[in-house]
This record gives structure tokens, C-alpha cells and sequence, in this order.
């Protein structure tokens, strides 16, 4: 218990932070998860500690300078405060991310170091990851990244009663699972290192909860659109990218077949659904021919070449075409915002915008 009172005051130091309910809880953590994963009996069991809803939740972010992350620390600081929201990763985040509030290196392959950022925290949002076409290209740093760092993840939060939220992925799933629809379960045989490394992460996470009672909670997402953050090297990447082009060259090579259908999501739609359980999420699907023709809708003049890469190709061949999230729908009112015309007007105008102000610098 000294030993973690210590460090909390290091991260609170460090962080800037002012006490909340950081101290209080700590002490409710360090008297009720005196176990950890990496210890325990085989025939124990565990309930992890509750909270009151009163108190607002620390929340770190791994990885969080990716697609994902930095949107989501925006969406929570309006939620929680700012200085309640921690972003981590292992590169230099850019001025305006900086001084948007904490932020903080952390490699996540670093258990002793996580620890020690995570004993205040009341959720880990874990964000880390490469992206499928990334990782077929070095499986080692795969392995690392989005398996070691999961069971250092499952171990801290499960060792400190945090909960803990692993976003999934479309690419969860396989050559042998039903691709049009996808339903929630079904067989999941994925080729990928991402995908097996997905599915890890949420039989993992399941096994926790049942096993040691962790908060664990997972969505599988279709592909994500932003357009406050560059494409990370997914398989879906080329519907991010492809306006970045048509804004500012007016020439975009795909790396898919125009064919080639995926479900897709704009980045407001997939942080809204954050406070669900497992399920499939979905908004909109398309081929990147039909994105093409709506883009050019716009930006008549765009030119769209295809040079397929067989790495991505064989990945998206293998994914679903249409993900059924029917029962996020029924269970739980689950409603997207952004179909495919509001997806390209938004795009269009942050893009065109960034594009603007860019030139005008
Ligand atoms: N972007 C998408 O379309 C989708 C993303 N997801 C999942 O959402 C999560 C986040 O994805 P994105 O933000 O798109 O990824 P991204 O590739 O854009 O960002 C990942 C971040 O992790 C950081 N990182 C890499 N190694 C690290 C380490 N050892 N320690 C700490 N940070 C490290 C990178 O610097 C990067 O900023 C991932 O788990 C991904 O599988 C799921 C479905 C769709
Ligand atoms: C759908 C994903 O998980 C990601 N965007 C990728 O293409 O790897």
C-alpha cells in the first residue's frame, strides 16, 4: 500500500493532477485488490471493486495519438474534465494535442511502468495497437504490441480493479465466417496476426470477467473515418486517405480492387458507442468504386487509379462485407449518425479546410 501511495504521488506530480478522488480510491484499491492475476491460487475467485457512479472515473489512453485516441480524450475531457483524462503513447504528440491537457510517454510493453500510471485510474481505456496490413508486415512487433501488451493490460486492471475497454475489430473475423451478414457469433478463423491477435484480446478479456469478475468490455468496429488524424496502416485506410488526395492533388491510387466491400463508420458515430458491451457496431458499407463516384460528385476532376495490393486484397477478402449489428440495435437503441452522403460532406469540409489553412501557412 506505501509502495503505491508513493508512486500515485509521482503520477500525480507528474501529471499535474489535482487529488479528486485519486487518494481515497487508491486506498479502497490497495484494501480490496490485494491479489494480482500473476499470483494467485489456481481455484481462486474474484469480484473486481465497485465504485461509486458519483465519483468521475480516471481515464488513460494508450496509444492514444493514433486515430482513435486523441478524438475520444476530446469526447471524455467534455465528459469527465479535462484533467481526468490521461493521453499516453510512445511518439510526440503534436502542440495542440499537448497542451489539450495530460499527456504522458508510456510504452505499454512496459509492465512496471504501466503499473505505476495506472494505480489512480479507475477505467483503462486500452487503445493500442497496429493495423492489420502493418502487422503482416512485421508479426514479431505484432506479437508484442497487441498480445504481450494485452496481458500486461488484462493484469493491471485486473491486479487494481480498473475497468477495462479493448476496441475489436471487423477484422476479428475470417475466410470461414459468414461474411454478408456477420453476426455477433459465429466461427472466427482469422488469417491475420491482427485478427488472431483480436480474438485473443476478447476470450481473454471474457475469461477475466468470468474468472477474476473484470469490468471488461469490447466493441468490434468496422473500418474507421476520421479526419483529425493521418491512416495508421489498415486494410480500410484507403477510405481515409483518398480524400486527403482528392482534396489536394486531385489523384488517388487504391490499394483495393474497386469492388472490394467493408463496412465502414465516421469517428463521431464510434465514440458515442463507447459504454456498451460486446457487441458488433455498424453504419454504413461500400465498395471503394461507389466512394469514388460520391467523392466525385463533388470533386468531378478526381482521378482514381487501382493498383491492388495482395496483402490488403487478401485481408479484405477475408472480412466481412456487411456486419449485422442488428441486436446493438434492438438490445440497446444502437442508431449511427453518418451515412455515406453526411460521411463525405463532413469529410469533405474538415479536409478541405485542414488543406486551406495549410497553404495559407
Ligand atoms: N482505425 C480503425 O479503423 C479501427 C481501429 N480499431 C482498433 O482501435 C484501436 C486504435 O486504433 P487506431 O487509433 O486506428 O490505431 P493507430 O494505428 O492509428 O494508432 C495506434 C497508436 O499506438 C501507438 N503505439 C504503438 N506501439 C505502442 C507501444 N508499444 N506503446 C504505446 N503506444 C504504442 C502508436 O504510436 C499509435 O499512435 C486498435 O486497437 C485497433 O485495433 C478497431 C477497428 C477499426
Ligand atoms: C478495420 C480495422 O481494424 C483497421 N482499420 C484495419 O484496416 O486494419
Amino acid at each position: 500500500k506505501l509502495s503505491i501511495q508513493i508512486i500515485s504521488k509521482q503520477v500525480k506530480s507528474i501529471l499535474g493532477l489535482a487529488p479528486v478522488c485519486g487518494f481515497q480510491s487508491l486506498a479502497v484499491l490497495s484494501r480490496g485488490v490485494s491479489f494480482s492475476p500473476r499470483q494467485v491460487a489456481s481455484d481462486a475467485s474474484f469480484h473486481s471493486v465497485s465504485f461509486s457512479e458519483s465519483d468521475h472515473p480516471r481515464v488513460l489512453i494508450t496509444g492514444g495519438l493514433g486515430q482513435l485516441g486523441v478524438g475520444l480524450a476530446k469526447l471524455l475531457r467534455k465528459q469527465f474534465g479535462k484533467y481526468n483524462v490521461i493521453l499516453s503513447d510512445i511518439r510526440k504528440p503534436r502542440a495542440h494535442v499537448y497542451q489539450s491537457g495530460p499527456f504522458i510517454f508510456s510504452d505499454i510493453l512496459d509492465y512496471k511502468n504501466l503499473c505505476e500510471i495506472v494505480v489512480n485510474n479507475r477505467i483503462l481505456f486500452s487503445n493500442f495497437a497496429l493495423l492489420s496490413a502493418v502487422e503482416e508486415a512485421n508479426v514479431s512487433l505484432a506479437r508484442d504490441v497487441n498480445i504481450t501488451e494485452m496481458h500486461n493490460v488484462l493484469d493491471v486492471a485486473t491486479e487494481h480493479g480498473l475497468r477495462l475497454f479493448i476496441p475489436s475489430t471487423i477484422g476479428a473475423f475470417g475466410p470461414m465466417s459468414p461474411r454478408n451478414p456477420t453476426p455477433d457469433l459465429c466461427i472466427q478463423r482469422p488469417r491475420t496476426i491482427y485478427g488472431v491477435s483480436k480474438v485473443h484480446a476478447e476470450l481473454m478479456g471474457e475469461y477475466y470477467h468470468h474468472r477474476y469478475g473484470l469490468d471488461f468490455r469490447c466493441l468490434r468496429y468496422p473500418g474507421i473515418i476520421s479526419a483529425d488524424s493521418q491512416p495508421g496502416g489498415g486494410t480500410t485506410d484507403y477510405a481515409v486517405q483518398i480524400f486527403h488526395d482528392a482534396v489536394k492533388t486531385g489523384n488517388f491510387v487504391c490499394n483495393l480492387r474497386p469492388d472490394t466491400r467493408l463496412p465502414m463508420m465516421f469517428i463521431d458515430d464510434c465514440l458515442r458507442v463507447l459504454s456498451m458491451r460486446t457487441y458488433n457496431i455498424s453504419a454504413m458499407g461500400f465498395t471503394p468504386e461507389e466512394l469514388e463516384q460520391e467523392i466525385r460528385r463533388h470533386l468531378p476532376d478526381l482521378q482514381v487509379a487501382y493498383e491492388t495490393d495482395p496483402v490488403r486484397q487478401a485481408i479484405a477478402d477475408s472480412w466481412p462485407m456487411v456486419f449485422d449489428d442488428s441486436n446493438a440495435r434492438s438490445d440497446w437503441g444502437w442508431k449511427h449518425n453518418y451515412g455515406l452522403p453526411e460521411l463525405i460532406q463532413t469529410m469533405l469540409n474538415f479536409t478541405g479546410s485542414n488543406f486551406r489553412m495549410l497553404r495559407a501557412n
